[in-house]
């Protein structure tokens, strides 16, 4: 490791410090070597506190540790999220300020709220919070509030966590930044930041460009730059033409860089399956070891595509692609609704068939609102109406009029045949979603849930709630229950050497090799009708995604996609 004279005034200095430097320039490991120095010194019940964006990113840090802090000492690092530290936090004190215990509400339970809600939602926010409910994004106000107004608070945390490490400084929100410098009264503060990786300003409330010369009026802290080191992708050219996509300058592709521009009539993410294979031969043979490798698709959803796409081998252009196992880091909010529909219907044999079917009707209007909470539509909102009138007409005994509904009436009276094998009774349950579009687009999203890896947890929970007479009462509330655990805490699986994610998930990673998935239709890479202020917001994203591969980048483009850098 090159400790330069930077580097070993960052390690010399305490108090409040901001880092600054590009893509690679090893911020994040200067601040854990920074961490292990003071980790030494702490007194039994103190601790550094490392927080960052993401889970994801969370759990890379997590992962570099070991190479960087003593065993002895490594308990006392905490590497956690905003939002686990703010949870805690509210949870634990959040009744100073209302005198009620704290209660959270989950993400999904809130977009079912928000979905039935007639009046302004963020006013419900406020007058849940000052009962002691709060949603997610209260949680950061929540906790800044108390950090302000109590100096007892923060002598506490202060005493705790005599240094506090902040990740990707620029993208912190107004409430996050309050919370720290209250913080920073008696903390030592180290920000690691590069403003030209913000990527959430004017997307997410309350993230603001002037944050980094706040930080500095406020904090008056000693200042460091990496500049333009380059420790991730030394010589091969990535991070220079990042940098000209980012400005949109003029750039010859260097040699690490492969574009493959496809047809129209080719499906994108067929060719990403292609992409992926041929990156990953490529690397082997370069590095001589088996390569990580990053797929980055412009959306959640298309991401979930590519996942189905490579899950099964191939034939494209006479040549056999062999599936490829891989993760996915995706947030699987409507997949999981569509599960609650199928588990309903494993609870049918067990039910009188009003009750089974209004049941299954709820959990299918529930899949509409969440769907709406994502996005507003027209479609959406007719039908969670139809289904709730649905449920109306069949609890006062009259015939429903949705299609919907008629069909899972009729599918309950073909009545369904459960074995007792979970795998096969959810297959056959999520077979009895057909006979109108809604149900289709459930069976579709349903499919999805395979890609969340917590099959293996569904079939064990399922087992459980077998009655041996045919049903699983209670499967609506065990698939809930599970699935809740699965979004909360992600899948507990080894990283994978094959890894998908949306662009924006990929900040502050690293992988040997990065596979960008561009689409024509719903989700571009880049639109030059698009507004000046969003077009400079995704050169910024585009350049965090080039700039995580160590080795290779490969484009994966329509034709006539928009050149990325001009001239
Ligand atoms: N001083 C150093 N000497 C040699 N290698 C280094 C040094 N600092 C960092 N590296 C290596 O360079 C790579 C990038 O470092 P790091 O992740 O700390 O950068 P970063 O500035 O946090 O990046 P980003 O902002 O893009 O997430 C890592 O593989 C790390 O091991």
């Amino acid at each position: 490791m090159d400790i330069d004279a930077t580097r070993r005034g960052i390690l010399d200095n305490d108090g409040h410090l901001l880092i600054e430097g590009g893509p690679g320039s090893g911020k994040t490991t200067i601040a854990l070597l920074k961490a292990a120095q003071v980790l030494e010194a702490l007194q039994p019940e103190q601790h550094v506190l490392f927080l960052s964006f993401s889970r994801a990113a969370v759990r890379q840090i997590a992962d570099r540790v070991t190479e960087h802090i003593a065993y002895s000492v490594r308990d006392h690092l905490e590497v956690r999220t905003f939002h686990a530290f703010f949870l805690d936090f509210v949870r634990a004190h959040g009744s100073l300020l209302t005198g009620r215990p704290s209660a959270f509400l989950p993400p999904d339970e809130e977009r079912r709220r928000k979905a039935d809600h007639d009046g302004d939602w963020s006013v419900e926010v406020l007058v849940l919070a000052q009962q002691g409910v709060y949603v997610f994004d209260q949680l950061a106000a929540t906790a800044a509030t108390l950090f302000e107004r109590s100096t007892a608070l923060r002598h506490l945390y202060s005493d705790r966590y005599p240094l506090i490490i902040v990740d990707e400084f620029q993208d912190t929100n107004i409430d996050q930044w309050r919370a720290i410098k209250a913080l920073a009264e008696q903390s030592a503060i180290i920000c690691l930041a590069d403003p030209d990786q913000r990527i959430y300003e004017g997307f997410v409330k309350g993230v603001d460009d002037a944050r980094l010369q706040q930080a500095v009026d406020v904090l008056s802290p000693t200042r460091f730059s990496l500049g333009v080191d380059n420790h991730r992708s030394k010589g091969n050219g990535i991070l220079a033409y990042a940098d000209a996509v980012l400005r949109n300058q003029p750039a010859e592709v260097p040699d690490a860089i492969d574009y493959l521009s496809y047809r129209p009539g080719y499906k994108p993410e067929h060719v990403a399956h292609w992409a992926i294979h041929f990156l990953h031969d490529k690397l082997t043979a370069q590095l001589g070891h088996r390569p990580t490798i990053a797929v980055l698709g412009t959306s959640g959803l298309f991401v979930a595509r590519i996942s189905e796409a490579i899950s099964t081998d191939r034939v494209l252009a006479g040549k056999t692609l062999p599936a490829i196992d891989h993760e996915l880091v995706w947030d699987p909010g409507l997949a999981a609704a569509a599960g609650y529909v199928v588990a309903s219907i494993l609870e049918w044999p067990a039910l009188p068939r009003t009750e089974a079917v209004t049941a299954t009707l709820h959990a299918i209007a529930d899949f509409y609102r969440i769907k709406t909470a994502d996005k507003e539509t027209q479609s959406a909102r007719q039908a969670i109406a139809t289904t709730v009138r649905a449920i109306e007409a069949l609890t006062t005994g009259r015939r429903p009029a949705s299609k919907t509904a008629k069909a899972m009436i009729q599918a309950y009276d073909e009545e369904i045949q459960l074995t007792g094998n979970p795998v096969t009774d959810w297959q056959l349950a999520r077979a009895r979603l057909q006979g109108s579009p809604q149900l289709a687009e459930i069976f579709g999203k349903a499919r999805l849930l395979r890609l969340l890896h917590a099959s293996d947890s569904l079939a064990w929970g399922l087992r459980d709630a077998w009655n041996g007479e045919g049903a699983y009462p209670g499967a609506a509330d065990v698939v809930r229950s599970i699935l809740a655990e699965e979004l909360v805490t992600g899948p507990a699986v080894e990283p994978h050497p094959v890894t998908l994610m949306n662009l924006h998930k990929s900040k502050g990673k690293e992988f040997d090799g990065v596979v960008i998935v561009d689409e024509l239709h719903n989700a571009k890479l880049l639109d030059t009708s698009w507004p000046a202020s969003r077009i400079i917001r995704q050169r910024r994203v585009i350049r965090v995604a080039i700039t995580r591969a160590r080795h290779r980048v490969m484009f994966v483009r329509p034709k006539d996609a928009a050149p990325l850098v001009h001239g």
